[in-house]
């Protein structure tokens, strides 16, 4: 087999979770190994020899991008899929106007306050094409120093005859990206969609949670946000009788407004469908939720020091009206990952066993902890009203050789030498906030009492 087949298999064999952080500049080598990779090694022509490619994100630097590809690979069509008008539309092409192989699609925007914050890669290769879901935005500050995660999946061959339903995977991959795709209604997207049919997507093992804008009633209000979740939790997840009293816990680097208190939406509908089992779930006990969002100074003693929260819009205007939140925090800590001062831009969401050794499902997602990401419920639960454009991947225990729980562990040491135990991003058991002492970063209050890691102060706005 060519390299990037071997290279390939050494990514597979180095975990079959294909889950990986991104390398961060300043800590030990030995934390960038196997289980990090830069946004040059998905492109490397090592993962295939790359025909064109679709980038869909929030935030692009287009030069940047283009020189991040091979330089074999920086004339091949690229789709630039986005979420910009207006103004800053103009602005985002006029970047590309050097690069005459690049294209832009605009996804369309109509509910008020909703953001295009999926991302994803779509890589065409001569010998088949791979996905990727992530949550970096295409500039160079986010691959540098943040925690940030990555699913690359296996690379999917060609079929003989091209099939919309053929070639699908027990977890209905390649069904739930086209819908995902067709739910743009963008031409600029028939070739992808067209192209993804023409792929074998059998060996995929993940289970895709997108949002898409818009008031999903009837059956599609189960095919987004925390309603899929919910959905696959009934059918796929674990038994009610194992982790009723295991906790949920959520993990994000942007907060919406939750409503007044936490039964408005909070613990209310996201956390009963977070908490959704097979064998339905007891009602009475509302599970326990924990929350891991960075401390003001988790963020001035970050590697990148208050400038990290750049990428933690928290306002105070938001936060002074839900304190209810505040009090579900833990602190960011990564010491197994060697990533405590590389602020997270990740979001991730699990169901960990009270011995923290255990998962029963694993979520990494664009969507942070917002109705806007997720949907919130109208018409007396009849509808699912979602704003912003999300995916992610969700991780099941029976898709990965159909066993009840993962195997956990954020310690590096031990995840170099086991091949079957998921890989977290942060420590368990969570850090509590300091009563009294530790506040939520909120991106514009200044903090000019202690400085940060390169002995500056914050002073927004
Ligand atoms: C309003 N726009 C954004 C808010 C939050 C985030 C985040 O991911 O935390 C992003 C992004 O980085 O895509 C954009």
């Amino acid at each position: 087999t060519s390299r990037f087949h071997v290279v390939t298999k050494v990514y597979e064999l180095a975990q079959p979770f294909s889950f990986f952080l991104t390398k961060v500049a300043g800590i030990a080598d030995k934390y960038n190994s196997t289980l990090a990779l830069d946004i040059k090694d998905i492109l490397s022509a090592d993962m295939g020899n790359l025909v064109a490619s679709c980038q869909f994100n929030y935030m692009f630097d287009i030069p940047w991008l283009v020189q991040q590809y091979p330089k074999e690979f920086r004339s091949k069509p690229l789709l630039i899929v986005h979420g910009e008008q207006g103004p800053s539309k103009t602005t985002l092409e006029a970047e590309a106007i050097d690069y005459s192989n690049v294209r832009f699609c605009q996804a369309k925007l109509e509910m008020l306050f909703g953001t295009h914050h999926t991302k994803m890669m779509l890589l065409q290769y001569d010998t088949g094409m791979r996905v990727v879901i992530h949550t970096s935005n295409l500039i160079k500050q986010d691959w540098h120093q943040k925690t940030q995660g990555i699913w690359i999946s296996p690379l999917f061959p060609k079929m003989a005859k091209p099939s919309a339903t053929e070639g699908d995977s027990t977890t209905h991959f390649k069904r739930n990206l086209l819908e995902y795709l067709s739910a743009y209604k963008a031409y600029q997207l028939k070739d992808w969609i067209n192209n993804i049919s023409e792929h074998d997507m059998s060996t995929a093992r993940v289970v895709i949670i997108g949002s898409v804008p818009g008031r999903h009633t009837g059956d599609q209000m189960k095919s987004w946000g925390h309603m899929k979740l919910k959905r696959v939790l009934q059918q796929h997840g674990p038994s009610n009788g194992v982790v009723k009293n295991w906790p949920v816990i959520g993990q994000f680097s942007s907060i919406g407004s939750m409503g007044a208190n936490k039964e408005a939406w909070l613990c209310g509908e996201w956390l009963q469908s977070l908490s959704a089992a097979t064998g339905g779930t007891t009602l009475s006990s509302v599970p326990l939720l924990k929350l891991v969002f960075p401390t003001k100074d988790n963020v001035r003693c970050s590697l990148e020091g208050f400038p990290a929260g750049g990428s933690i819009p928290y306002s105070i205007n938001v936060a002074k009206k839900q304190m209810f939140l505040h009090d579900f925090f833990h602190q960011w800590r990564s010491e197994g990952q060697g990533r405590s001062r590389a602020m997270p831009h990740i979001k991730t969401y699990l169901r960990p066993s009270p011995d923290n050794q255990k998962t029963a499902w694993f979520l990494v997602t664009s969507a942070n902890l917002s109705k806007a990401a997720w949907g919130a419920l109208e018409k007396k639960g009849t509808q699912l009203m979602i704003r912003s454009y999300e995916i992610g991947v969700l991780f099941l225990p029976k898709f990965f050789g159909g066993k009840d729980l993962f195997d956990v562990s954020s310690n590096f040491e031990m995840l170099k030498s086991s091949t079957d135990v998921f890989p977290l991003p942060f420590d368990l058991p969570l850090t509590d906030y300091i009563k009294g002492k530790d506040r939520p970063w909120m991106w514009d209050i200044p903090y000019m009492d202690l400085p940060d890691t390169n002995g500056n102060i914050w002073c927004p706005g």
